[in-house]
């Protein structure tokens, strides 16, 4: 059977809860969008492999609540990610504000050094 993938990257969304981090997945994995708000439980993952210069590259990215009752599960997932997105809703200031308080979460697990966040 051939190969299903070449390399895999591990990814994870964080960020407020309503910001529409779900929703970014999905449109990326499955081209939809579902307009009802249903709170992550937890942490979820969708997966989705593209081909890059011939090279099958499987993406697995992690979508984490961003309620705060489950920040005990969800911060268990930082280490093992290889890029983290850090998600804001541009109509929430305060959401945007919270980006420097979910970094330092990440920083604070010992993720921070040699991660690349990319800012959305
Ligand atoms: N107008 C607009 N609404 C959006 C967009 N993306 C998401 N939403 C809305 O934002 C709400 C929350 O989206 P989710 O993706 O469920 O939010 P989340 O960040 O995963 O939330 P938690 O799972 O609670 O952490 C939904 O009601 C979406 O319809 C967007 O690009 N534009």
């Amino acid at each position: 059977m051939a190969k299903q993938y070449d390399v895999l990257f591990r990814l994870l969304l964080l960020g407020d809860s309503g910001v529409g981090k779900t929703c970014l997945l999905c449109r990326f994995t499955d081209s939809e969008f579902h307009p009802a708000h249903i709170s992550t439980i937890g942490v979820d993952f969708k997966m989705k492999t593209i081909e890059v210069d011939g090279i099958k590259v499987r993406i697995q990215i992690w979508d984490t609540a961003g309620q705060e009752r489950y920040q005990t599960i969800t911060k268990q997932y930082y280490r093992r990610a290889q890029g983290i997105f850090l998600v804001y809703d541009i109509s929430s200031e305060r959401s945007y504000q919270h980006i420097v308080k979910w970094a330092s979460d990440v920083d604070e697990v010992g993720a921070w050094r040699g991660v690349p966040f990319i800012y959305r």
